[in-house]
C-alpha cells in the first residue's frame, strides 16, 4: 500500500486573539481517504482550528500547508436562512457556484435526497437539511470535507445514517474528511483517526488500538470516558480551568496510542 498522501499539514500552529492563546502548538496532518474527527470540550479551539485548515484565520505563529488547489468543501456548523425569504433545495444549493441542474441532481442523489429537490428549505427535518448542506458541500468536487458538527438537530437513527454516509462518500470519491464532533460514541465508529483537543493537541489516536483510560474523564466527564471506552490514549498532563497545562511534563504534541 503506498503511503496516506498529505494534502494539509499544520506545524506548530498558534492563533491567539488578544490575550486569548486558543491554539497552542498544533500539529497537523490530513490524508486523503481518512476521516479524522476533532473532539474537545467547548471553547477547546476546534472551530478555530477547522477555520485554519480552511484558511480563513491566519495562525499568529506556525506554518500551514495546503496541496496546491486544494478542493475544499465545507459544511458549516449553522446557516441562518431568513424563514421569511422563500427558498427551495434547488434555489440554495444553486447560491454555490454551481448553476446547471445535473450536478445539484447528482449531489443530492449521493446524500440520498433527490426526493428534495423541490421541498422549501425551511420544511426540512434536521437530518434533510444536515444532507442538503453536505450535497452543498459537494458540490464542490471536494478532495477535502470539513464537516462542523454534521448530525447535530439529528435524531439518533439519522446520526447513524449520516455518519455511513459520510463513510460512504470517503470511499466513493477517496477524499479526505475532517469534522469535528460531540457525538464521542458513534463518531468512534465512523472515524480513522482522533484528535482530542483542548487547545493544544492532548491526545490522538486511531480507534482500533482500544482501551479505557480513566484521565480522559477529565475532560469529558464518566459519559464520555464511558462512551470512548474503546478508544485508547495517554494523557502525560492535566488542565487547568482555561484548558492549560498544569503538569510538569512538557508536551511534545505528538501522538500517544
Ligand atoms: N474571532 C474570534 N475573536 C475572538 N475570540 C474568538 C474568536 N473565535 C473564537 N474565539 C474564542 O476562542 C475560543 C475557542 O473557540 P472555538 O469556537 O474555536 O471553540 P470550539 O472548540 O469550537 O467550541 P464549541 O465546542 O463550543 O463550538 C473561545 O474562547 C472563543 O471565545
Amino acid at each position: 500500500m503506498s503511503a496516506p498522501l498529505d494534502i494539509i499539514r499544520l506545524k506548530d500552529v498558534n492563533v491567539q486573539f488578544g490575550h486569548n492563546h486558543v491554539l497552542q502548538q498544533v500539529n497537523l496532518h490530513l490524508h486523503r481517504d481518512c476521516i479524522t474527527t476533532l473532539i474537545g470540550p467547548n471553547g477547546a479551539g476546534k472551530t478555530t482550528l477547522v477555520r485554519v485548515v480552511l484558511g480563513l484565520i491566519k495562525p499568529s505563529s506556525g506554518n500551514v500547508w495546503r496541496q496546491p488547489g486544494l478542493r475544499i468543501g465545507y459544511m458549516p456548523q449553522k446557516l441562518l436562512i431568513d424563514r421569511t425569504f422563500p427558498l427551495t433545495v434547488k434555489r440554495f444549493l444553486q447560491t454555490t457556484r454551481t448553476k446547471a441542474l445535473a450536478p445539484i441532481k447528482t449531489a443530492l442523489e449521493d446524500v440520498n435526497a433527490s426526493h428534495l429537490l423541490e421541498h422549501s428549505m425551511h420544511d426540512l427535518s434536521g437530518g434533510e437539511t444536515q444532507r442538503v448542506m453536505l450535497a452543498r458541500a459537494l458540490l464542490q468536487d471536494p478532495e477535502l470535507l470539513v464537516l462542523d458538527e454534521p448530525v447535530q438537530g439529528v435524531d439518533i437513527n439519522g446520526q447513524i445514517e449520516l455518519y455511513n454516509l459520510i463513510g460512504h462518500i470517503r470511499k466513493q470519491r477517496g477524499c479526505g474528511v475532517l469534522m469535528i464532533s460531540h457525538d464521542l460514541h458513534l463518531v468512534m465508529s465512523s472515524t480513522d483517526h482522533v484528535i482530542c483537543l483542548n487547545r493544544h493537541v492532548c491526545c490522538s489516536g486511531n480507534p482500533e488500538h482500544v482501551s479505557n483510560d480513566p484521565s480522559f474523564r477529565e475532560m469529558f466527564g464518566q459519559r464520555g470516558a464511558d462512551s470512548l471506552a474503546l478508544y485508547s490514549h495517554h494523557h502525560n498532563h492535566q488542565h487547568d480551568t482555561h484548558g492549560d497545562v498544569i503538569t510538569d511534563h512538557p508536551h511534545t504534541g505528538d501522538c500517544k496510542h
